[in-house]
């Protein structure tokens, strides 16, 4: 665990005073403690909190392993609600100690259902500067495989229950460049259905301007209402993440490949990336708005050369002073001043970049690939742009990784006003070609014999386009019917993933503003991935199919915290926990099976149907059921099914424990 580029390099910056130079470094060679975070909306998070500090914590208080103790499981003392873990302890204890074996268990079992995500300290802290609330229009630029993702989604669906779902009014969009990482968005986006949701496939420097209506956005008042009406507008964002890609040195606990590989030059050349995709999220930002911009490294380079030159080069933008927002956290200001190595052998010498082009002889000058960006602005400029606010993380002060976060507001008073979409520099196709068969067919063609892009910025994309089904189809109509979901169901914003718009397969609902982008941007030119919570999918079997095409849907346990608050109160089925251990006893229990009065109530219901039945806490035979759930099952002939993958069912059975 030595470089001596790294040191040479680090100790040019001053990134820590000489004192602090040996206990950095001393804790860049230990491993990293693990960490975690309750996931899930507010509501069911602090639920799964409270049993973990009150019933497995208690039990870790006192353990001894062959002879010494070991430190229980802390919450870390900065993060909002005492949410997220700590604790450091031996791969051996986790397997042989009993207790922290259970506790391990606990975890991994969590984590694959989704309810804990098992993050790196410092990644949870960009999401909690960005602030966002259930209205904002939020993008995370460079968001696979989506752990800071899945915290924007939470913080969009802070309202949510335990059981069901709300209905933000704001977006989010999760877009990567490499195509195969987006697929880890969509895998990871699941365990939090979101109608509110968009993944996109783009090079995030050139991330296309997205339309909607004028209506959805305001113009100058002096606009005529006819002409407003004709234009389209730019969508702009509250909330934009940019966790751009970098060089990654301060994972080195972690990561301890990067001892033997580091050199300073990766932090060069990723700069001008850095640099560009802030550049874009700037573009993006709406009057008023937030970007926070964060790297895993410690390379002013890569940090604030990028800032500085963004604040220089983009007016009516300022770093904000978030030192006192997580008031536990330590941490280090921004640096103003450093010096960019020039070469791999840390040449750190040249003050200026002008110092450095002299240096080069002439007909070199142009070869160069260092910019006057890598290097700090004139002490007057730095002055103005106070980069002491950004923040540094160093694995010393708390033992993590090293992180670097810098919040960027643009003005309220910004005299910018939003502009058309056409004159944003990034030129549109008309709207809407996704609901037009003949011209999905002639893109298709096209697409013939190319691979899948896998950059985000190549011009093949082979996904299917999302179509609006009518709100009249009868098959939603069905569904609507025989779930008896209310007035209030957006009906509208139904949507289906093929040119024709039929629900052949899985139909999937979206939230207004969604709809809206769906509507009014080629799909191609937006690469939507996904978009959207699937609702309901075709029920296989045979006895589906032989009661005819209206009874083929069925709600998707995924989807049913969307639908549920749509669903008249009367039509949904009472059951307790004796009802639910039958059903999880056998696959396809027998309706005459159940306890009563369940077995009374199916016995009065149609078949072939599919139903929703909400579980109430309570006892039964030494089982509890610590918390209700509601399910989605199909009730055929003579059985039942519940509706469940088997990671679900799985978890079911935990609140038997
Ligand atoms: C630091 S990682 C992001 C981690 C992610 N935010 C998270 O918390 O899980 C950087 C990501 O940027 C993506 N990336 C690289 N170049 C990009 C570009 N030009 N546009 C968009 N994404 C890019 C990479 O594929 C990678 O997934």
């Amino acid at each position: 665990m030595h470089n001596e580029r790294f040191e040479k390099y680090y100790k040019a910056q001053k990134i820590v005073s000489d004192e602090e130079w040996e206990p950095f470094m001393e804790s860049l060679r230990k491993p990293l403690p693990t960490t975690f975070r309750v996931a899930g909306s507010r509501q069911a998070a602090r639920l799964l909190n409270d049993t973990i500090r009150d019933t497995y914590v208690p039990h870790l208080a006192d353990v001894v392993f062959e002879g010494e103790s070991v430190s229980p499981p802390v919450q870390l003392s900065w993060y909002p609600e005492g949410l997220a873990w700590q604790f450091d302890v031996p791969k051996k204890v986790l397997r042989k100690s009993p207790e922290f074996k259970k506790f391990h268990n606990f975890l991994v079992f969590e984590t694959e259902v989704g309810n804990v995500s098992r993050q790196e300290a410092v990644s949870m802290l960009p999401p909690l500067y960005l602030e966002v609330e259930p209205h904002h229009r939020v993008i995370d630029m460079c968001a696979a495989p989506g752990s800071k993702t899945a915290q924007l989604l939470e913080a969009l669906h802070a309202h949510d229950s335990i059981t069901s779902s709300s209905y933000p009014t704001g977006l989010l969009i999760a877009n990567d460049s490499d195509h195969k990482r987006t697929h880890m968005l969509i895998h990871q986006s699941a365990r939090l259905p979101s109608p509110a949701l968009m993944v996109t496939n783009h090079d995030a420097s050139i991330f296309p301007a997205i339309k909607i209506p004028s209506e959805q956005t305001t113009f100058p008042s002096s606009t005529k209402p006819r002409v407003a009406a004709k234009k389209q507008y730019q969508l702009l964002f509250d909330r934009i993440l940019c966790d751009v890609p970098c060089s990654g040195d301060g994972t080195l606990r972690k990561n301890l490949g990067i001892w033997k590989h580091w050199q300073p030059m990766d932090g060069n050349g990723l700069h001008c990336l850095q640099l560009r995709i802030l550049q874009r999220a700037m573009r993006m930002l709406k009057k008023g708005g937030r970007i926070v911009y964060s790297t895993c490294s410690l390379n002013p380079v890569e940090n604030e050369a990028v800032i500085a030159t963004a604040l220089m080069s983009i007016p009516g933008f300022e770093l904000i002073n978030m030192s006192n927002h997580l008031p536990r956290l330590k941490h280090r200001p921004g640096l103003t001043t450093w010096t960019p190595t020039v070469d791999r052998n840390i040449t750190t010498d040249f003050v200026t970049y002008d110092d450095y082009v002299k240096s080069l002889p002439e007909d070199k000058r142009a070869e160069s690939k260092m910019l006057e960006s890598h290097w700090p602005p004139s002490a007057s400029e730095v002055d103005s742009l106070n980069l002491t606010r950004c923040i540094r993380i160093y694995p010393h002060l708390q033992d993590t990784g090293g992180f670097f976060i810098a919040v960027l507001q643009k003005a309220e008073d910004d005299e910018v006003l939003e502009e058309p979409a056409t004159t944003t520099g990034v030129a549109l196709q008309p709207p809407a070609s996704s609901t037009d068969p003949a011209q999905f067919k002639q893109q298709q063609r096209g697409k013939k014999g190319k691979g899948k892009g896998s950059d985000g910025g190549g011009t093949h994309f082979n996904e299917n386009p999302y179509t609006f089904v009518s709100p009249d189809d009868p098959l939603l109509q069905t569904c609507i019917s025989q779930l008896r979901l209310k007035p209030d169901f957006p009906a509208s914003n139904i949507l289906v993933r093929n040119p024709g718009g039929e629900p052949v397969r899985s139909l999937y609902m979206t939230n207004d503003i969604v709809k809206q982008i769906v509507l009014h941007n080629d799909y191609t030119r937006m690469r939507l991935m996904t978009c959207g919570t699937k609702v309901f999918a075709k029920q296989e079997g045979a006895g589906a199919k032989r009661e005819g095409a209206e009874m083929q849907f069925r709600v998707l346990s995924e989807g049913l915290p969307v639908v549920l608050p749509h669903i008249e109160p009367e039509a949904i089925l009472q059951a307790d926990v004796a009802t639910l251990r039958v059903m999880m006893e056998s696959y396809y229990p027998l309706c005459t099976s159940f306890p009563a009065p369940f077995k009374s109530l199916l016995q009065s219901k149609a078949s072939s149907r599919c139903y929703i039945v909400r579980f109430r806490p309570g006892q039964a035979d030494n089982v509890t059921l610590t918390h209700e759930f509601v399910l989605p099952i199909w009730k055929s002939n003579k059985s039942i099914t519940l509706m469940l993958d088997k990671r679900a069912k799985r978890y079911v059975l935990t609140a038997f424990a």
